[in-house]
């Protein structure tokens, strides 16, 4: 088994890497370079981060790279409707283990706002997620066995609005299968206009799941829409 021998489509890039060590500090030396190349080009940049549980050696490898980090804005792919103090949200992952040492200067944009409904929550998010630039420089997505990327969940009711192309809203209120079940999605066409996005999963689940995804559409697994170019993926066992 080894990614190389999946028919990615053109433009896609996969690197196979020994253990989940080297790719979180691969994955770091990108990010960063990405994040500087931007700084450079544009004075600032911006970075999306996924939450779940497999990114937080990537994220304290990056937090201890040398950057302009008061340049940088952090926010995320998606959010579970929970605030930042629940065990479960992923802004508390990323103020536990990216917005610390070099990166704790960074600015964050949080997608919890609490509100009597979740709509209403990713309606002010909607808002505040403004601040955002048209493009954001960086984004880096997980993968879940069923094919979810983000909180893009198949089933979910807003995954057709939030998969098209043409939807101007940056992020949707989204349901998952499992707890906690209401999310905030960015939606695809915010992320995906992303310049550089990368793909990190862990694995032989989700190497069989992104295997599917290739031949599945984006409505029964979601990772399906982000894979063209310039996606790169980052696998590991
Ligand atoms: O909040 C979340 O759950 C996510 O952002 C989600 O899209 C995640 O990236 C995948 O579920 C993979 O999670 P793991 O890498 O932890 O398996």
């Amino acid at each position: 088994m080894a990614i190389s021998e999946l028919d990615l489509p053109t433009g896609v890039l996969a690197h196979s890497l020994s253990n989940a060590d080297q790719q979180a500090r691969l994955l770091a030396d990108r990010v960063a370079q990405a994040l500087q190349f931007a700084i450079h080009a544009d004075g600032q940049a911006s970075l999306l981060v996924s939450g779940g549980k497999s990114p937080i050696a990537f994220f304290e490898y990056l937090a201890q790279k040398e950057l302009d980090w008061a340049q940088v804005t952090i926010s995320l792919t998606d959010e579970r409707w929970v605030p930042p103090e629940h065990p479960d949200s992923n802004e508390g992952l990323v103020r536990r283990h990216l917005l610390q040492h070099q990166a704790a200067v960074a600015q964050f944009v949080s997608l919890y706002y609490p509100a009597p409904t979740l709509e209403e929550s990713a309606h002010k998010a909607e808002q505040v997620l403004q601040v955002l630039p048209k493009k954001p420089d960086v984004v880096v997505l997980g993968m879940g066995s069923d094919g979810h990327t983000a909180s893009l969940f198949p089933g979910s009711p807003l995954l057709y609005q939030a998969l098209n192309p043409e939807c101007a809203l940056r992020c949707l209120p989204m349901q998952a299968p499992s707890e906690p079940r209401q999310r905030i999605s960015l939606t695809y066409p915010f992320l995906a206009s992303a310049p550089v996005q990368y793909l990190a999963i862990q694995g032989h689940g989700k190497f069989l799941a992104l295997s599917r995804a290739l031949q599945a559409y984006s409505v029964q697994m979601p990772v399906h829409a982000f894979l063209h170019h310039p996606l790169e993926i980052y696998w590991c066992p």
